[in-house]
Order: C-alpha cells, then sequence, then structure tokens
C-alpha cells in the first residue's frame, strides 16, 4: 500500500486570464491531517475539485490513493468522503432520509445511518427536513454523509464554515479522533488559521496557486513564535491571548454538560 493518499505534480488549472492553480506538488501522507491554508482566491477550491475529478486540470496530474485521476475514473471515490462547497442535502427531506439515501447510493449496512446520526450529534434533527436545518447542522450534515461509507481519504473545502466556536471544537475532535482511531487521512482547506494550527499535521499554504511553504505543525509554530517575538507588541500579543480566554470563557458558559468548577 502507497504511503501517499494524495498527490499532484506539476499541477495547473487556468481560467480565461486567470492561473488558479500553478505548477502545484503536493503529497499527503496516510494517515495524517494536512492543511491547505490559504487567503480567500488562494486556490484551494480549485485543486480540491481536481483531487475529486470534478474539474479538469490544464495540465499535470493528479494521484489519488494510488489511482491516477483521469477523466472518467470513478471507482477509487467509493474510498473518498468529501466536503465541498456545494454539497447539497435535498432540503425537503430529513436528516435521516438524506442520510439513507447516501447510504444506498454507497451499498453501505443500515445501521449506518444511525452511526453517522449518532457521530456527529444529529439525534434532535434526524426528523427535520435538511432545509430548515442551522447553516452549522447543514454542516454536520454535510459530514455525516462524507464518513457514512467509512472512506480511507477525507477531502473537505472549508470543514468549519458555518460552525460556531463549540461546533468547531467538536469537528475538530472528531476528526482527530478519525486520524488517530480508524487511520483516515484528511486533507482539509481553510483560511482560518486557528483551525488548522490547532488541527493540522503538516500544514501547506497555498497563495496565487503556488505551495510557498509546507512544515510540520510543530516547525510551523516555531517559525511563527521567532518571528512574532520581533514582529508584534506586547499589546498585541495580549489582545491574541484575549482571544484564546474569551474561546475558553464561551465554551464554559455555553457548555450544556459543564463539568463541576466551570462557570
Ligand atoms: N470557474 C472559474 N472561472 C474563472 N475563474 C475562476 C473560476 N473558479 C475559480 N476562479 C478563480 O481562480 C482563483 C482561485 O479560486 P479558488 O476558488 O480556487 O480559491 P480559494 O482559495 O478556494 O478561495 P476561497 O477561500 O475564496 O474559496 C480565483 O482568482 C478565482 O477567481
Amino acid at each position: 500500500m502507497p504511503d501517499t493518499a494524495v498527490s499532484t505534480r506539476a499541477l495547473v488549472k487556468r481560467y480565461r486570464g486567470v492561473t488558479a492553480v500553478d505548477s502545484l506538488d503536493l503529497d499527503v501522507r496516510r494517515g495524517e491531517i494536512y492543511g491547505f491554508l490559504g487567503r480567500n482566491g488562494a486556490g484551494k477550491t480549485t485543486t480540491i475539485r481536481m483531487l475529486l475529478g470534478l474539474i479538469r486540470p490544464s495540465s499535470g496530474e493528479v494521484t489519488v490513493l494510488g489511482r491516477r485521476i483521469l477523466p472518467g475514473e470513478t471507482n477509487v471515490f467509493s474510498r473518498v468522503g468529501f466536503l465541498v462547497e456545494t454539497a447539497t442535502a435535498y432540503p425537503n427531506l430529513t436528516v435521516r432520509e438524506n442520510l439513507d439515501i447516501q447510504r444506498r447510493l454507497t451499498g453501505s449496512p443500515t445501521r449506518t445511518v444511525a452511526d453517522s446520526i449518532a457521530l456527529l450529534r444529529l439525534g434532535p434533527y434526524a426528523d427535520r427536513r435538511a432545509g430548515q436545518l442551522s447553516l452549522g447542522n447543514k454542516q454536520r450534515l454535510a459530514l455525516a454523509r462524507a464518513l457514512l461509507h467509512a472512506p480511507e481519504l477525507l477531502v473537505l473545502d472549508e470543514p468549519a464554515n458555518g460552525l460556531d466556536p463549540a461546533g468547531i471544537v467538536e469537528i475538530r475532535e472528531l476528526l482527530r479522533s478519525l486520524a488517530d482511531e480508524r487511520g483516515v487521512t484528511v486533507f482539509m482547506s481553510s483560511h482560518i488559521l486557528a483551525e488548522v494550527a490547532h488541527l493540522a499535521d503538516r500544514i501547506g499554504i497555498v497563495h496565487e496557486g503556488r505551495l510557498i511553504e509546507e512544515s510540520s505543525r510543530d516547525e510551523f509554530a516555531a517559525k511563527a513564535r521567532a518571528f512574532a517575538t520581533d514582529a508584534y507588541t506586547s499589546e498585541e500579543r495580549e489582545q491574541a491571548l484575549l482571544t484564546l480566554d474569551l474561546e475558553r470563557y464561551f465554551l464554559a458558559r455555553t457548555d450544556e454538560n459543564p463539568k463541576s468548577g466551570d462557570a
């Protein structure tokens, strides 16, 4: 079994006058969580769409779980779960019905519907229509669909979209346990630094379609700390800590099952 889950070589996507992805060489190792970090318009979604065979590269190669992604390749995608911006549920069907359709499409056992409802804590909403869910619960449903057939690889475009801080922590813990306990590889894009910093084992920074830097999280943290020591005033450092303190306080104040001693 190759130890690379996703690789791209000299991958390019051009739209009229715009090079959205430019000579991209990526290697995502099996079992790791890879954070693909970039500003708006950096080329994250375009890359993800090429990884999933949704759009055709202008040039270059994509390999997913050992298979070259060529037009018409569909087999490998039965081993991949994905969440992309356009992922939509059937709005007039309930959460459970949406998941049941996914189960049938993927030939998964009946119990997987109940399992994924429990995993994503969708129990209270299981009989609600998907179109009536909050943004965060829509995102949970999209993740439940992505995970239903126990994929080896999860490709997630901005998974924290629409989630509140508690939801972000929950998804972070879920992805961590999928990687650690089930060996699932996660490739996720984000423009939220904190999300990637908390979760990814390795981080690649994409800018104007190019991978400008790639390191382990610890290497990034060391570089960032050294940089920040030079560049920030003590007031700015205090502001940054305030954000962390506020997050902790908010999570404690809104916890439905507070531990004793919590505010
Ligand atoms: N279908 C398209 N036609 C023309 N240009 C496009 C198309 N899709 C993307 N682009 C352009 O390619 C570049 C990369 O876009 P992309 O959506 O991949 O970025 P992104 O990193 O996912 O950004 P965001 O965080 O805003 O979603 C942008 O300049 C965008 O305007």
